[in-house]
């Protein structure tokens, strides 16, 4: 009996128990699971669960040599995400022994990133979303983690990194980019612009959740209506806050959905009992007694007690372009994730890979794959499938797989209340994007078929 994870929230199927709640009874083997099963946490499909292996690590006998003195120079990678992670895991899959360090500017707790926008949904505080801490993980990597350590050059001719306030200096043999993706801050004046949160890590979630007990919030008001604005509106309706959301577009997830998708969702938002303002964008937050209150560029203003602010994000490229690294709208990088300077390379929601920037957890986790091959020796060059998105709005769930930018062709829809069936086709009628709302995303796996690899 085996069991199986999901890469994207860490839940656990286990063949020997099965899932009674969903009728799939204790014994039932991987392959005989139906393949339109979505996983109870977090709604990905089974193509998002691995096989679970055992790490089998041992311990650094007392009397080895320091892994400084070995022959190979160490490999470095610069964050602890699930890409760096993740990278750092595949690896050590193929290379037991070449020193491996990790370094993060945050405190590098592993923990699934998906899981910060279905905290109040399934009460999980940031302490409960953290799976291992960074002592653990470097015991289980055989590594060294250094923490709250930020990387400020990259001397790419040296093969040298300066990390801290740059008085240390490390060698290394190849370097891994994995800094993620940096929060996009609106231009928003007002006296109370620290009660605005942007959640965007474990740290973040921590001061999120906090503030709001403190202040006893019971209302909050969410700058955005995307992926972030939408997963955050569903969650904090789940956990009993009023919530009004303002996006300066016409409709929820404007930049994925089309539009009746996307009025689906918000529909099903709004009848949970969330507001949407659609059209005017946020100026200003102010103090308004124990709350603030917010004032739009149409003239109308929301009292709230807290503000989330989740307008996006955008790949954090300032390091590589400060050491000289290609940067375009991310780290660019080739299939190999090789990156312009010698030895380095990039992935996850830092990198653009041959042309596509995919701020999403399927994306790096095949990146890692690759990669972890690469840097033991075996260059290996990643492959995108076709990589439909689950987004967690589960009072109308939403599966999309946008058309690349730029693609030609035109959406068909197909809607009966909030269930809707969008397909974007091109002028030959072969599908290169879909969007399904409520009931319409069980047709999830038999369009996924249809759909084109993004990097075959
Ligand atoms: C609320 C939320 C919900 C999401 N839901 C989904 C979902 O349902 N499905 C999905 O596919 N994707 C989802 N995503 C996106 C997904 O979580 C990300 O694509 C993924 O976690 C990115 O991982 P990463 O390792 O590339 O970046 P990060 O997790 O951001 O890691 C970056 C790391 O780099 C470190 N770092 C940065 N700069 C430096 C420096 N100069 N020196 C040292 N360290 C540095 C940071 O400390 C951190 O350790 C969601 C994102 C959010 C915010």
């Amino acid at each position: 009996m085996s069991k199986w994870e999901c890469i994207v929230c860490g839940l656990i199927y286990d063949e020997k128990e099965g899932w009674p709640d969903d009728g799939i009874a204790p014994g039932t083997k991987w392959e005989d699971v139906p393949e339109d099963w979505l996983c109870p946490d977090c709604g990905v499909g089974k193509e998002d669960f691995e096989l679970l292996e055992e790490e089998v690590v041992e311990d650094v006998p007392h009397h080895e040599e320091p892994v400084a003195d070995k022959v190979h120079a160490p490999v470095v990678i610069i964050g602890t995400g699930l890409a760096g992670y993740g990278v750092a895991k595949e690896f050590r899959k193929h290379d037991s022994d070449t020193p491996l360090i990790l370094i993060t500017s945050d405190d590098g707790r592993s923990y699934s990133k998906p899981m910060l926008s279905t905290g109040y949904t399934k009460n999980t505080t940031a302490n409960d979303l953290a799976q291992l801490d960074a002592g653990s993980m470097a015991k289980m990597l055989k590594a060294s983690v250094w923490t709250m350590t930020r990387v400020a050059e990259i001397d790419t001719a040296n093969q040298m990194i300066k990390v801290g306030d740059a008085q240390s200096a490390i060698h290394y043999g190849k370097l891994v980019l994995a800094v993620g993706a940096e929060v996009i801050q609106p231009p928003i004046g007002g006296d109370a612009l620290e009660k605005v949160y942007s959640v965007n890590d474990l740290l973040d979630y921590d001061d999120f959740r906090s503030a709001v007990e403190k202040n006893g919030v019971k209302k909050v008001c969410i700058i955005g209506g995307g992926l972030i604005g939408c997963e955050f509106t569903n969650d904090l309706l789940n956990g009993g806050f009023e919530v009004e959301a303002v996006d300066p577009l016409g409709h929820c997830l404007p930049t994925l959905l089309p539009e009746q998708a996307g009025k689906a969702v918000q529909a099903a938002l709004e009848s949970k009992g969330a507001t949407f303002h659609f059209g005017p964008l946020v100026t200003e937050v102010n103090h308004a007694g124990e709350g603030v209150r917010v004032t739009l560029n149409n003239g109308e203003t929301i009292d709230a007690d807290l503000v989330v602010s989740a307008v996006g994000v955008r790949p954090r490229v300032a390091l590589a372009q400060a050491s000289g690294i290609d940067t375009n709208r991310g780290v660019v990088t080739n299939r190999l994730l090789e990156t312009s300077a010698p030895n380095v390379y990039a992935m996850g929601d830092c990198a653009e890979v041959g042309g596509h920037v995919l701020v999403y957890v399927a994306p790096l986790m095949a990146a890692a794959r690759a990669l972890g091959k690469t840097l033991a020796g075996e260059p290996t060059e990643v492959s995108y499938p076709a990589m439909p998105v689950t987004i967690k709005t589960p009072a109308c769930p939403v599966v999309v797989a946008p058309p690349a930018p730029g693609a030609q062709g035109e959406w068909t829809v197909q809607a009966q209340g909030n269930d809707v069936q969008a397909e974007f086709r091109d002028a030959a009628g072969n599908l290169l994007g879909f969007a399904l709302t409520g009931e319409a995303t069980k047709a999830k796996l038999a369009l996924q078929k249809e759909l084109p690899a993004i990097l075959a």
